[in-house]
C-alpha cells in the first residue's frame, strides 16, 4: 500500500450510489446484517476508504455504511434498553474487493457487477475470501499509523510476522475473521457502534495483567471518530470450541464434567483479573431494582415479539420480583465488569487442555453502554449454565441429568478459583439465568427460528418450577 493511498481521494456519495443496487441485494443475505430477509429502505456512506485502487490488479475498498430496514414486523423489532425499538439505522464494516474479472476461486464471494458511476465495468467482492488482498490488509496491520479515517495500533511487544498466509473463516455468527498461518486471527467487527468495544478493551486491560485466559490483542483499528473494527490476536490452533468438544464427548458417550469444572475455573480467574482491572461497584436497593425492572423489560418486550413466550411470561416475571424483592429488604451485591455473552461456543480448550475464553463483545442486541456496565458475576455463571442446557437438548439427550452435572460441575469450579460458588445466591442465579433464557427465545426467533424451542423448553422448567435444572 503506497504512500499516495494514505490519502483517499474516492468521491464516497458518487461510489456508494455506483454500489448502492448491489450491496441492497447483498446485504440483507450476510449472517450478520441484522434486518436479515428484508429489503434496506437507507444505504448511505459513513466513511469510504481507498486502501488500493481499483487500476491496481485488485483494489480493496474499507466502507462503513448506515443501513436500516422498512419498519419491521413484530418478530423483528430490537430490544434496546429493555424496550422494543424499531430496528434503528445500524452502522457496518465491509471490505469490498474490486477487480476487472473474477478468478473462478473467487465466484463464492461475488457481490456483483458495477454497470455506473466511478467503478463502472468493475466487479465488486467480498475482500475476506482473497488471499492477495488480506495478506495487503495484514501488513497494513503491522504498522502503526493512519490511513484516511483508519488508524492502526499495534501492541509494541507483538511480533507479527509478514507474509503469513491468510484463510477467512467460513463458521461466523455475529462477525467475520481470518487466520493468518495458524498463528493470528483477524476478527472484523460488522456492525459497529461509535465507543469502546468491549471486545478489545477487555482483552487489553487482561493482557496487560498478565491474565493467559484470554487471547492478547497485538494489533487493532479503529476509524474516527471512535469506532472499534477489528482486532488481531495469536491463534490457538488446534484449539476445540467447547460446544463442539462437549457435542463430541456426548456422542461418545464421554463425561464432560471435569472440562465443565476446568470452564468454571477458567471463568473465576477471568471474573478476578477482570474485578482487579476495572471499576466495582457494589449495587444497592435502587440499583438491583433497577436491573429487575430492566429484566421485566426485557421478558415483556420479547413476549410481545414471540408469541410462543407469552403464556410463560408472568411465571418467569416471579424471578425478577424475586430479586427486586431482596433488595428492597436490603441485600446488596457486588457488580464488576463480565464477559457479558459467555457460553460453550466462547471457551476454547488448548491441546495441552487449558481453557481461553474468547469473544468480549457482549450480547450484540444491547446497546453498548449497557453492556460496559459492571454487573452480577451471575450473568456469566448464568450464560454458561443455560449453555450446558442447549449442548443436552441439542444432542437430543434424554438423560437430563448430563446437564445438572455439568452445571453443578461447573459451579464448583468456579468456587474453587473465587471462594464463593454461585449456587449461594440462588435468587440472583435463577434471575439471570430466567433473563438470559429469555433472550435467547427472542436471539434464536430472529437468527435459527428451527432452535427456538432449546430456549422455550427452558422457559416452561424455569416458568414451572423456579430452575432450568430438568424435573422429572
Ligand atoms: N484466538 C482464537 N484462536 C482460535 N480460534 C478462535 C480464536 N478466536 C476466535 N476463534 C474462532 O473463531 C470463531 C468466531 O470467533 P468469535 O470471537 O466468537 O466471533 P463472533 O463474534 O463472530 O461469534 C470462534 O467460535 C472460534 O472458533
Ligand atoms: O457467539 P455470538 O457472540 O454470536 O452469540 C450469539 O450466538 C450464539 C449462537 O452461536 C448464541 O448462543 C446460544 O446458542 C449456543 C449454541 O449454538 C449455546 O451454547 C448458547 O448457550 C446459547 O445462548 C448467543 O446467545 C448469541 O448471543
Amino acid at each position: 500500500m503506497s504512500e499516495a493511498a494514505t490519502r483517499p481521494s474516492v468521491n464516497s456519495g458518487a461510489l456508494l450510489a455506483s454500489l448502492d443496487p448491489l450491496l441492497r441485494a447483498w446485504l440483507p443475505r450476510q449472517r450478520w446484517f441484522a434486518g436479515k430477509g428484508r429489503p434496506i429502505s437507507v444505504l448511505e456512506p459513513v466513511t469510504v476508504t481507498e486502501l488500493l485502487p481499483a487500476s491496481s490488479p485488485s483494489g480493496l475498498l474499507h466502507l462503513l455504511v448506515r443501513a436500516r430496514g422498512p419498519v419491521p414486523p413484530a418478530q423483528d423489532t430490537a430490544v434496546e434498553g429493555g424496550h422494543v425499538a424499531e430496528r434503528a439505522t445500524d452502522c457496518y464494516q465491509l471490505l469490498i474487493g474490486v477487480r476487472r474479472t473474477l478468478p473462478p476461486h473467487l465466484a463464492p464471494a461475488l457481490i456483483g457487477h458495477v454497470t455506473e458511476g466511478p467503478l463502472a465495468g468493475f466487479t465488486v467482492y467480498e475482500a475476506l475470501h482473497d488471499p492477495r488482498l488480506m495478506a495487503l490488509f495484514l501488513e497494513r496491520l503491522r504498522m502503526p499509523g493512519r490511513h484516511g479515517v483508519l488508524r492502526f495500533e499495534r501492541d509494541p511487544g507483538a511480533d507479527i510476522p509478514s507474509g503469513l498466509a491468510p484463510r477467512v473463516l467460513a463458521a461466523e455468527q455475529s462477525n467475520s475473521s481470518v487466520v493468518y498461518g495458524d498463528t493470528f486471527i483477524l476478527k472484523l467487527f460488522r456492525r459497529v457502534t461509535p465507543g469502546v468495544n468491549p471486545d478489545l478493551e477487555l482483552p487489553l486491560r487482561l493482557a496487560r495483567r498478565g491474565c493467559a485466559r484470554v487471547p492478547a490483542p497485538a494489533a487493532w483499528f479503529h476509524a474516527d471518530p471512535a469506532y472499534g473494527l477489528g482486532v488481531v490476536q495469536p491463534y490457538l490452533a488446534g484449539a476445540d470450541d467447547g460446544w463442539e468438544l462437549a457435542l463430541r464427548m456426548i456422542g461418545k458417550g464421554e463425561d464432560f464434567t471435569g472440562e465443565a469444572r476446568a470452564i468454571g475455573r477458567a471463568t473465576a480467574e477471568v471474573h478476578t483479573e477482570l474485578a482487579a482491572a476495572l471499576p466495582t461497584v457494589t449495587l444497592g436497593r435502587a440499583q438491583v431494582e433497577i436491573i429487575a425492572d430492566g429484566m421485566a423489560e426485557r421478558l415483556t418486550a420479547a413476549a410481545q415479539a414471540v408469541p410462543a413466550l407469552r403464556p410463560y411470561a408472568p411465571a418467569l416475571l416471579t424471578a425478577f420480583e424475586a430479586l427486586a424483592d431482596l433488595g428492597g429488604e436490603g441485600q446488596s451485591w457486588a457488580a464488576q465488569r463480565v464477559h457479558g455473552d459467555l457460553h460453550l461456543g466462547q471457551c476454547l480448550r488448548a491441546p495441552d487442555g487449558t481453557w481461553s475464553l474468547i469473544d468480549f463483545e457482549g450480547e450484540p442486541a444491547r446497546p453498548l453502554a449497557e453492556r460496559r456496565l459492571p454487573q452480577p458475576v451471575a450473568r456469566d455463571v448464568a450464560g454458561m449454565l443455560r449453555s450446558f442446557d442447549y449442548a443436552a437438548y441439542s444432542a437430543e439427550l434424554r438423560a437430563p441429568e448430563w446437564a445438572a452435572d455439568c452445571r453443578a460441575a461447573y459451579c464448583v469450579g468456579y468456587a474453587d478459583v473465587a471462594g464463593r460458588d454461585p449456587r449461594t445466591d440462588p435468587v440472583l442465579l435463577r434471575a439471570h439465568e430466567t433473563d438470559k433464557a429469555v433472550y435467547e427465545v427472542l436471539y434464536e426467533a430472529r437468527h435459527r427460528p428451527d432452535w427456538l424451542p432449546v430456549p422455550l423448553a427452558a422457559v416452561r422448567r424455569l416458568a414451572r418450577n423456579g430452575s432450568a435444572d430438568d424435573d422429572h
